[in-house]
């Protein structure tokens, strides 16, 4: 059960949870707590500690000192050490999995994938970057015109210094120790900030790298308000990296954060092109896993349909006779459609419904909403002038585009301010390379929903989605800089003998 067993001291006597600096679980000065609503019941049902913007302080300047030392730590005691802490949390995956049902509604057993999932990126991850961070690269100075052979240089990976490290609330695990772990790997230490809302499965998934035996102030983790110590976070002089994840916030961080590396992964809206010749069947499948599963809370969910009008009807009713098997209800029972995070969330998507009602959408289902729970919808017919057809709505609805011609579908799609993934339907598979050629996002499925995972993939978004990409390897090289040593020769090498 969450905050009890080998979890009881990450949370006080008063039932609040505690932050994580310096290897000990601590209260804040500050006496101020945050409330996380629990989406289904929409009452409080745990408490994080607010802290201070002296308390962030305080870690940054401990996580610069630890740094130091973590740093000439080596690389196998590293990994050894990531190991231990996937297999801890692997080992703690119930609890866990129980704060994400309550704080974000995340359906019982994706909840428990999604710890299961974080458990094998840390090793991964820690296998990987034993395997690149031990090999650098030899240069000889006579490759470049005008040179002699009399330089060598000697290149390897150093670490940045203090990563921070803020996701999102809908996979607060697993997109935190896809910071983490790259971060930890190439010799970073780490300061995670985690989202509100998942702030308590984030707290416990840190209390499993606590208890790994990780170095003291090496990971710190501090809860608050974003909108309250992001600023003071993100602005902060000792942070050397930030590796960010969500919605627009990220693009406010960029233009505030100083010169360090941005790692961004924001907002999508993801099209999915459908051609007279695709297999309907599979198509419909994956545009409702797609665009509903965790009720549409994913960056990468199918976010608008372009379908040839030829097929449209067909295509439509399939997708229709699937939404209709969607359960509706609480995480708890593991249905496929919960209630969204916040209440602010479904008002928003309420109104992306109702200005596409007012324009003359196609309601396949009726609009349904009790709380936080909207029941899916699939609206065709949407028009360019509906707000639907740009915004993202991150819920359970879905806007249909009939097009006339696959160039109609390729503009939409690179008309959007997002540009993080795209998929294509169609047998002709040399179609579908012209399509993702011209398609302007960071990935291109064909055949398949959007996804992000495997967690080893790189992953990235181009325009309004993203700075960077993601993906183990690229974060751990991400994570780094290159350090050169030359060795200067008096002759050339080869003038002996
Ligand atoms: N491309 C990708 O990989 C993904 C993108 N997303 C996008 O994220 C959005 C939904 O996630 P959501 O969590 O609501 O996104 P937000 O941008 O609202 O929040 C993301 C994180 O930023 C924090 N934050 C808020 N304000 C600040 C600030 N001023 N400085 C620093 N940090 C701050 C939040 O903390 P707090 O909760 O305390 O406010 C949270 O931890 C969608 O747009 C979605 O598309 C989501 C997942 C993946
Ligand atoms: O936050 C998101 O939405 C994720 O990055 C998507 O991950 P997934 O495609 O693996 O669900």
């Amino acid at each position: 059960m969450a905050g009890s067993g080998v979890f009881k001291e990450i949370i006080d006597e008063d039932g609040v949870y505690k932050f994580y600096f310096d290897g000990e679980w601590r209260k804040s000065s500050s006496g101020k707590t945050v409330p996380i609503i629990n989406p289904t019941t929409r009452e409080t049902h745990f408490r994080v500690q607010a802290c201070t913007q002296e308390e962030v302080k305080k870690i940054v300047e401990t996580s610069k000192a630890v740094q130091k030392s973590w740093a000439k730590t080596p690389l196998w005691k590293r990994a050894e050490l990531l190991h231990k802490a996937a297999a801890i949390l692997k080992e703690h995956k119930a609890p866990i999995a129980e704060c994400l049902v309550k704080e974000i509604a995340k359906p019982a057993k994706d909840a428990v994938t999604e710890v299961v999932r974080s458990g094998d990126l840390v090793s991964y991850c820690a296998e990987e970057g034993v395997r690149i961070l031990g090999e650098g690269q030899f240069l000889v100075s006579d490759s470049f015109p005008g040179n002699e052979r009399t330089k060598y240089c000697l290149t390897s990976k150093i670490p940045l210094g203090v990563v921070l490290a803020i996701p999102p609330f809908n996979y607060p695990v697993n997109l935190a120790v896809s910071k983490i772990a790259p971060a930890l790997i190439a010799g970073n230490s780490l300061v995670l900030k985690p989202p509100t809302q998942g702030a308590v499965a984030a707290l416990h998934m840190v209390h499993c790298f606590h208890l790994a035996g990780f170095p003291k102030g090496l990971i710190s983790c501090v809860t608050g308000k974003g909108s309250e110590i992001g600023d003071f976070l993100t602005m902060h002089p000792g942070i050397n990296c930030i590796s960010f994840t969500g919605g627009d916030t990220g693009i406010a961080i960029s233009k505030k954060a100083g010169m360090v590396p941005l790692q961004m992964e924001l907002g999508g809206k993801d099209g999915c092109i459908i051609l007279e010749d695709a297999d309907l069947d599979l198509a419909a499948a994956n545009i409702v896993k797609g665009g509903f599963s965790y009720s549409g809370q994913r960056c990468t969910a199918v976010k608008v349909v372009l379908v040839m009008e030829s097929v449209a009807n067909t295509l439509v009713e399939k997708v229709q006779a699937k939404v209709a098997k969607l359960s509706v209800g609480r995480p708890e029972d593991d249905c496929d459609i919960t209630p969204v995070v916040t209440e602010s969330s479904a008002n928003f998507i309420e109104g992306l419904v109702m200005d596409a009602k007012e324009k003359g959408a196609t309601f396949c289902q009726e609009y349904k909403r009790e709380g936080n729970l909207i029941w899916p919808l699939l609206l065709d017919n949407v028009r360019p002038d509906m707000r639907i057809a740009w915004e993202e709505p991150f819920g359970p609805v879905l806007p249909v585009i009939r097009i006339n011609s696959v160039e109609e579908g390729i503009n939409h799609c690179n008309a959007s301010n997002f540009g993080l993934q795209g998929c294509v339907f169609t047998r002709d598979i040399n179609k579908a390379i012209l399509i993702s050629d011209a398609m302007e996002t960071g990935t291109v499925q064909i055949n398949s929903a959007p996804a992000r995972g495997p967690d080893h993939f790189p992953f990235q978004g181009l325009k309004d989605s993203g700075i960077g990409s993601q993906g183990i390897t690229n974060s751990i090289n991400m994570m780094t800089k290159t350090k050169s040593t030359v060795i200067n020769l008096p002759t050339p090498s080869y003038t002996v003998g």
